[in-house]
């Protein structure tokens, strides 16, 4: 017991020579400073666990931790980023926890616009605005190019293979170029999909129709059920009906993910050993579950395509993968069951969400719905949905759809990405294997790109000229290189045809006497929805909506 008492006091005082170290160093004063609370409030824990030592082994035990997650909290790598130095344990948690977007763009005033904070026991730097997303992600696009697919869920639910968990360079690669080929053959840029997405859309407004002008609350699980619609189309060559068994387990499968996720899964990413702890570790497990659910659901379909494809005529990604695995143009065959999951998970939250809001700033902002019912009107006639060649005529809606994407923000911290090297960024060392968020919400609200940033305002996107106008700080999927967004040209095709094709048929509004939802409140998962809300859709047109072609 003496020896380890003596080992371990051997250990703290070489912890205690580190941090040191590590503080004289010249942030002492600003440190001193700013966080002369926080530091006094290790040491005194620290005391507390000295005194507990003497009451035996147990003391011990807690002395070794709290020394451990003290000088881990005081630690910080040399010239990193500075940032709020948190608890132990929790880091900055509790103080991001409450409203996140709004505290880490506040962070980036206080701190610079490369900061860090710690989220559990990691640091994470936070890239905010514009240029310094852009001096990391595009200016040094290598070194910031990998995610931190190590983690546990993430871990669990790709491991490494797939598209959006993949590291290895080449790989990636190979992966990116299959999808974004088949994505080519199947729809994009032809008739086919555009036909597809403009016949989901419709059933959409029949669905919306059926209603007959009553407070609709469920309209975000319905866009989510036309957007599964496309992407299940596309991955699995089937056309479902929103009752057909499977794909009525596919959407409440991917809809119950993102819950768990942002209830349960996040945090077993900060902290893994909660799988171990009892009561805790039940959460965990249902979102383990929800994954296993998931997998077996895509394998099924995977098997079916085994058995029923004929060599050389893919009808779709699957059938696709298993032709361009025998050209060898992919790496191998564990990679398929990941990016249909990458697709599915990816490809119907983000589009349908957005389109959420959309209804949401239509019926606050009803003289900017009548303008874009307007150029629709004058555009393509009356009732009439457009196609997308119709593009060029429909500036104000362009406009419409890209402030919605800005303010709305549907996916505010993009998805993390990982140092790939020790790297240098606005004079901070940063380094390999550090977690990096690049936090497109301060990009999208900073008044320096933005003049009003909280305003809703297509204008903004519309030059002298009247046409729409090109706008760098305006990324919503990220568009640099390495790591793009692969489904942006099919989103802004759903974007397009979904708005249009409701503005066409419906006025939205809020029920009589009910009260404007707070558009900064929404609520942060995976992806940023808009609060609750029900909308009244007002008929437009009459006759059969499904009866249409376009
Ligand atoms: C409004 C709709 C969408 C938005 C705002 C959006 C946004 C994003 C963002 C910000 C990223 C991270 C890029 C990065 O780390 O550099 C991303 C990645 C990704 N998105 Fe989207 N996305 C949308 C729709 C879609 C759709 C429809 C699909 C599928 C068809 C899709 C598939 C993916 C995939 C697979 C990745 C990972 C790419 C990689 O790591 O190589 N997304 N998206």
């Amino acid at each position: 017991m003496e020896t380890n008492c003596r080992k371990i006091s051997e250990l703290n005082q070489n912890w205690w020579g580190k941090v040191i170290g590590r503080i004289r160093t010249p942030e002492l004063p600003s440190m001193l400073h700013d966080e002369f609370s926080v530091v006094a409030g290790g040491i005194a824990l620290i005391l507390l666990a000295r005194f507990l030592l003497i009451v035996g082994p147990m003391g011990t035990l807690l002395l070794t931790t709290v020394h451990l997650l003290s000088v881990q909290w005081l630690l910080r790598p040399r010239n990193f980023p500075p940032g709020p130095r948190g608890l132990p344990i929790l880091g900055n948690m509790h103080q991001v926890a409450l409203d996140p977007l709004k505290t880490l763009t506040g962070y980036g005033k206080k701190y610079g616009d490369v900061y860090s904070v710690r989220i559990g026991m990691d640091n994470l730097v936070i890239l905010c605005g514009w240029d310094a997303i852009k001096e990391a992600v595009v200016n040094k696009a290598d070194e910031f190019r990998m995610r931190p697919s190590h983690l546990y869920i993430y871990k669990e639910y790709a491991d490494s293979k797939g598209i959006g968990f993949v590291n290895d360079a080449t790989t990636h690669k190979l992966n990116r170029k299959f999808v974004l080929k088949t994505l080519k053959e199947f729809g994009l840029g032809k008739q086919t999909l555009e036909e597809d997405i403009a016949q989901e859309a419709r059933h959409l407004c029949h669905q919306i129709a059926r209603h007959d002008g009553k407070p609709i609350g469920t309209m975000g699980s319905m866009l989510t059920k036309s957007s599964a619609g496309i992407i299940l189309r596309l991955v699995f060559g089937k056309h479902y009906g929103w009752e057909d068994p499977e794909f009525k387990a596919f959407v409440g499968n991917i809809t119950r993910g993102f819950d768990l996720m942002t209830m349960y899964g996040a945090i077993f990413n900060v902290y893994p050993w909660l799988r171990y702890i009892p009561f805790v570790k039940s959460l965990g497990q249902a979102v383990m579950d929800n994954m296993s659910d998931f997998k077996k659901l895509i394998r099924e379909k995977i098997e079916q395509h085994q058995g029923s494809r004929v060599p050389g005529k893919p009808r779709d990604l699957v059938d696709a993968y298993f032709d361009a695995l025998q050209e060898k143009d992919v790496a191998d065959s564990s990679h398929l069951l990941p990016m249909v999951a990458d697709l599915l998970t990816a490809g119907m939250e983000t589009t349908a969400t957005t389109l959420h809001w959309a209804a949401l700033y239509m019926s606050l902002n009803p003289e900017i719905q009548r303008k874009v019912q307007d150029e629709l009107e004058a555009a393509v006639g009356k009732g009439k949905a457009p196609t997308l060649a119709d593009v060029s005529k429909l500036p104000f809606t362009e406009a419409t759809i890209k402030e919605i994407q800005r303010i709305c923000n549907v996916a505010p911290l993009a998805v993390p990405r990982m140092t790939t090297v020790d790297v240098e960024l606005r004079g901070y060392s940063i380094p390999k294997g550090t977690q990096v968020c690049m936090n497109i919400y301060s990009a999208h609200m900073d008044p320096k790109y933005f003049p009003e940033p909280e305003v809703f305002n297509p204008n903004r996107f519309l030059g002298d000229d009247g046409k729409v106008q090109k706008m760098d700080a305006f990324n919503p999927f990220l568009q640099v290189w390495r790591r793009i967004c692969i489904g942006e040209q099919m989103a802004r095709n759903e974007l397009l045809i979904f708005f249009t094709t409701m503005m066409t048929h419906f006025s939205f509004q809020l029920p009589e006497g009910a009260p404007a939802p707070d558009t900064s409140k929404g609520k942060l998962g995976i992806t940023l929805s808009p609060p609750a809300f029900e909308v009244l859709a007002i008929r437009r047109t009459t006759g059969d909506i499904l009866e249409e072609s376009i």
